[in-house]
């Protein structure tokens, strides 16, 4: 429709714009109608100042290059971006049930269905974009949007990267790093796959496996793989041994996202549709 039209010369006159829905480092996410459609967006207004500043213009134009070229139900999608004098503005899919962590700080912890069905989209997805040669490399509850049927999206592929060109910088909050980003040696896919087993974690205990006090406790939890399971909530072995098979530190080793889906947990566990009705 309208939004797929491609490279159509959009400017805000295009859009009714409404109330904010959340924040972030360089801008506001405000819900949006597209006039001629009658389309609901969510519209992610960045400042050129904030972003000169921080010298990320270029992982923004990595985010509108990947993320507009990725189609999948798991996948927030990007229709287009547009820009004025001080502002970027990117045209996002909007995600009707907000915020994932929300839910998760709501809940504390996720029940094993609705974790393992969240886990098995996730893994779709990431088999998705790495078919595509995309790594994501920052997959963590704050990337993540709900859908107006409980599917989950990945949003926020502003540390995505297409692996040809592989870079060693530091990116996004420690917790989820695997070893060999946390030791900024090479990369490459299975990165996603360590960050999955540990959102798997967080999705069941409520707290991801390596967080500490401080930043050089955590940096050494990851690199030792300091995986331990709390007696509290009550999490099945099945789900344990999931974990235990991502959470490796010689990446290769790392249980292959197609054979995660043949999981036993996830077989019994996941909703085949990907969406979890509670
Ligand atoms: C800048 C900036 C802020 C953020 C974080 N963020 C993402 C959204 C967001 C997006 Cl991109 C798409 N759909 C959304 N739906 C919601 C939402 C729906 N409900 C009922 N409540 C909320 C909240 N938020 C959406 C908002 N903020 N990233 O960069």
């Amino acid at each position: 429709e309208a939004l797929e039209a491609a490279q159509k010369r959009w400017t805000t006159s295009d859009f009714d714009v409404g109330k904010p829905l959340g924040r972030g480092k360089f801008g506001h996410v405000y819900i949006a109608r597209e006039k001629r459609s009658n389309h609901i967006v969510a519209l992610k207004v960045l400042f050129k100042t904030q972003l000169q500043q921080s010298q990320v213009e270029h992982q923004l134009r990595r985010e509108v290059e990947i993320q507009s070229h990725l189609r999948h139900p798991n996948i927030l999608r990007l229709y287009g971006y547009f820009y004025d004098q001080k502002r970027v503005y990117l045209i996002l899919e909007y995600a009707a049930r907000g915020e994932l962590y929300k839910e998760l700080q709501k809940c504390k912890y996720f029940s094993e269905r609705r974790a393992a069905t969240y886990v098995a989209s996730l893994a779709r997805a990431l088999i998705y974009c790495h078919g595509k040669h995309v790594i994501h490399r920052d997959i963590k509850p704050e990337n993540l949007l709900i859908g107006a049927q409980g599917e989950l999206k990945i949003a926020d592929f502003g540390w995505s990267v297409h692996t040809f060109n592989r870079r060693r910088t530091m990116c996004g909050t420690l917790d989820y790093l695997p070893p060999e980003m946390v030791e900024s040696v090479e990369h490459d896919a299975s990165v996603d796959i360590w960050s999955l087993g540990i959102l798997c974690y967080e999705f069941l205990y409520g707290v991801p496996p390596f967080e500490a006090r401080e930043h050089s406790e955590t940096y050494k939890r990851i690199v030792q793989v300091d995986l331990k399971f709390p007696s509290k909530p009550i999490v099945s072995s099945s789900a344990k041994d999931l974990i235990s098979q991502m959470l490796v530190k010689e990446s290769t080793q790392r249980l292959a996202l197609h054979k995660l889906l043949e999981h036993p947990w996830i077989v019994q566990n996941a909703d085949p549709s990907g969406l979890y009705r509670g």
